[in-house]
């Protein structure tokens, strides 16, 4: 078994750090940040992610996984260290590498062992790996040879310990045949099928592969479009399409648009790779400009609905920017809540888990409540934003027992038409006609 170092205990480096040793390796993750890594060592996980919790407190126990705050503690004898930092957008759009250069000279300075494996599991531009070996050879103390590779990560939020272990594919790229070699045996125990090729493929494959979802994502939502037009239902549309096995079901579910930390960011660092590289791409471009309209879709069809949301009360239902996560960043919620408050409303949101994320970063410019119903009391109409299970499972005539009147735009398709037709509900969603419910309505709906 080896002596893994991993540098960043976020998502990914927590999950693969978790997920290594777990299949038994001698596991140290390595942080700057001292908050997260005592909060580690006392066993918990400062993320939300079922299982990882229960699987990390459980190889603690076994001696099988550390934290620590020192490069030279993590780093100085480890065979394999995995850079999995940050790479957040910077000013221009790009992934900033200022915390994979620290990463790298941190590496540079404190390893010890020969032949050591430096893989990058960070999202990089390509050609970041070659940036990498050059950053670590600048700070190496004495001759000691060293192996570069890029492993690019595809879990998902919410679900990253099972993607971990039943991924479609491991990408690994590297130089030299033995760090290829090396890395394969070290990820043949998952039993995913493992694709080796060369640094700059395994690097733009990552990008590539997240733009490529984010394209399904924001052609449904044009479809959505064409949809509300003529009259259709984008929820049929979407799976008479996927049922073609050449293009699939997955990643096309209409909705407000596409978050997290990840899909904006990687479809503009494609984006800006095609510009500098002088390729045409309008295509990578314009995913992102359907995206952005379409997280202010539901808006415009409230303002089109009220003329005026001066002084209404909303309901904001989820924040995360996807269900089974605490995760805010570039949610769509962030967006709305915004534009909503320019727009004079008094907006009043629930999430089961991502207040705390979201109060960092919209403090008091919104409510908070601590419940569904506490959103919707008294509510002029409600936007669902995040289709958390408690959302979807909401019975449906609470909505009109709880709200001043029930008019709900949901952004993720939440209910099925004709359960809302049943109910005395004015219902608009994504690519589907607007549903006026059963008229047994006490209220008339303004
Ligand atoms: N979050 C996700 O679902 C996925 C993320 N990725 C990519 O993986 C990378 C990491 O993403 P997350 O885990 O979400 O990031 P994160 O922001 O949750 O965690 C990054 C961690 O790195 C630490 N850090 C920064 N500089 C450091 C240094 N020099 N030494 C040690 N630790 C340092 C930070 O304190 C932080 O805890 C990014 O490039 C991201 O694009 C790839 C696939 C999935
Ligand atoms: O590079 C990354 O960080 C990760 O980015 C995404 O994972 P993640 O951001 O966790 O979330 P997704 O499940 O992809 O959802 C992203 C956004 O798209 C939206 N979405 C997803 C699918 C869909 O059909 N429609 C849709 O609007 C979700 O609501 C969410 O806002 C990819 O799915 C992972 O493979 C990748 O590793």
């Amino acid at each position: 078994m080896k002596k893994i170092a991993i540098a960043g205990t976020g998502y990914v480096g927590l999950v693969t750090g978790v997920s290594l040793a777990e299949i038994g390796h001698d596991v140290i993750c390595v942080d700057k940040d001292k908050r997260k890594i005592e909060s580690l060592r006392s066993g918990k996980t400062p993320i939300y992610e079922p299982g990882l919790e229960e699987m990390m407190r459980k190889n603690m126990q076994k001696g099988k996984l550390f934290f620590t705050t020192s490069s030279f503690v993590g780093f100085k004898d480890a065979d394999m260290i995995i850079i999995a930092v940050g790479t957040p957008k910077d000013e221009n759009g790009t992934l900033d590498l200022q915390y994979i250069e620290q990463a790298a000279k941190e590496i540079g300075r404190n390893i010890t062992k020969n032949n050591a494996m430096i893989v990058t599991k960070s999202t990089v531009p390509v050609g970041a790996n070659r940036k990498i070996k050059e950053w670590i050879q600048t700070e190496l103390k004495g001759n000691i040879k060293f192996f570069i590779a890029a492993n690019p990560e595809f879990l998902r939020q919410g679900s990253a310990l099972y993607d971990t272990f039943h991924g479609d594919r491991i990408i690994i790229g590297a130089e030299s045949e033995e760090a290829l070699d090396s890395l394969e045996a070290l990820y043949q125990p998952f039993g995913i099928p493992i694709m080796k090729t060369d640094l700059k493929s395994a690097e733009l494959i990552k990008t590539a592969s997240n733009a490529f979802l984010a394209l399904k994502i924001s052609y449904a939502n044009t479809i959505a479009g064409i949809c509300e037009q003529i009259g259709a239902n984008i929820e049929d549309v979407s799976l008479g399409i996927g049922m073609d096995s050449r293009i699939g079901t997955s990643f096309l579910k209409a909705g407000i648009g596409f978050g997290g930390s990840c899909l904006p960011k990687d479809t503009a660092a494609l984006a800006g790779l095609a510009n500098e590289v002088g390729e045409p791409a309008q295509l990578i471009h314009d995913i992102l400009e359907v995206n952005k309209r379409q997280e202010l879709s539901l808006l415009k069809k409230a303002i089109h609905r009220f003329k005026s949301l001066k002084g209404k009360n909303v309901a904001m239902l989820g924040l995360s920017f996807k269900p089974e996560t605490d995760d805010v960043r570039d949610a769509a919620s962030l967006t709305l809540a915004r534009q909503l408050v320019m727009e004079g409303a008094k907006v009043t949101a629930y999430d089961p888990a991502a207040v705390e994320n979201a109060k960092k970063v919209l403090g008091d410019l919104i409510y908070y409540a601590d419940s569904i119903e506490q959103a919707l009391k008294n509510a002029d109409l409600a936007f669902i934003v995040t289709e958390w299970e408690e959302i979807r499972n909401i019975r449906l005539n609470l909505f009109y027992e709880w709200m001043r009147e029930p008019i709900i735009f949901d952004g993720r398709n939440c209910f099925q038409l004709d359960k809302v037709k049943k109910c005395p509900l004015e219902y608009h969603s994504i690519g589907r006609p607007i549903v006026i419910g059963n008229s047994n309505v006490k209220r008339q709906l303004k």
